[in-house]
């Protein structure tokens, strides 16, 4: 994720009524089907809190988890697609990245086991075919992919920033809540996914926004094999909370 400088902070939104998916006993029916059968509907997007997202589990496995975000850990380039900017969106956390292509690179030098960069390739494609099914597309077209590691370097708990700020993917958000799409904005995207690989750390939680990015509506914390998938506009803007321990 490049180009968030023409972003808008919007730090101090409301935290009012938001939905926690995890907290909701309705079992989530699914619009499309789900890639297998070890995959688990969590929330459809009226519990998501708006429409064109979903979230489900248990899209990776323990272990595949585990050797991602050792892979995101060990060879994670600080500040990858921020112009090496360690920590570009805010000062408390590091920024590392990883694109398939430069863990291929690896992979060919022997600096990492073909099989994990193979995992990160295939997990990637599988995360692609999901978000088709789930809104019943008949293309999509993969854009990128980036594996991410945002780890907590003050470790301070009362923050007012955000881990990142809400943003849509595919254009740039104004402060009066309308959505630029020019040539820094990615505005070629659609679609939008994210598959968690680990729960410990503080903070962090996945929030979404209404269509004004005005007021928090839902919030979702990571856990390895979660996967969420939603629009790339301005209905679908999204943010993280600040990361206060740990990596995510
Ligand atoms: O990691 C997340 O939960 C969100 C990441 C995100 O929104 C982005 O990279 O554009
Ligand atoms: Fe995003």
């Amino acid at each position: 994720e490049e180009q968030r400088d023409s972003n808008v902070e919007l730090n101090h939104m409301q935290f009012g009524s938001f939905i926690d998916p995890s907290s909701l006993s309705e079992p989530a029916v699914a619009e499309g089907p789900l890639l297998h059968s070890e995959v688990t509907m969590l929330s459809n997007s009226t519990q998501m809190g708006g429409p064109l997202r979903f979230a489900v589990d248990h899209f990776a496995n323990e272990q595949q988890c585990r050797d991602l975000t050792e892979f995101a850990l060990n060879a994670g380039v600080l500040g990858d697609g921020y112009s090496g900017k360690a920590s570009p969106n805010t000062e408390h956390e590091l920024f590392q990245g990883l694109s398939i292509y430069t863990a291929t690179e690896l992979a060919i030098k022997g600096k990492v086991p073909v099989k994990v960069a193979a995992l990160y390739f295939d997990l990637s494609e599988q995360v692609r075919q999901q978000v088709k099914l789930y809104f019943k597309l008949e293309e999509l077209y993969p854009h990128y992919t980036h594996l991410v590691c945002r780890t907590s370097i003050t470790n301070q708990t009362d923050r007012s920033d955000l881990s990142l700020p809400i943003h849509a993917d595919n254009c740039n958000l104004q402060p009066n809540g309308s959505c630029l799409k020019h040539q820094n904005s990615l505005y070629w995207r659609d679609y939008s996914a994210i598959l968690y690989l680990n729960e410990d750390f503080n903070g962090g939680e996945f929030i979404m926004a209404d269509s004004n990015a005005e007021k928090i509506t839902m919030h979702m914390k990571p856990k390895c094999g979660r996967l969420a998938g939603f629009c790339s506009g301005k209905q679908c803007s999204h943010g993280i909370k600040p990361i206060t321990k740990g990596s995510r």
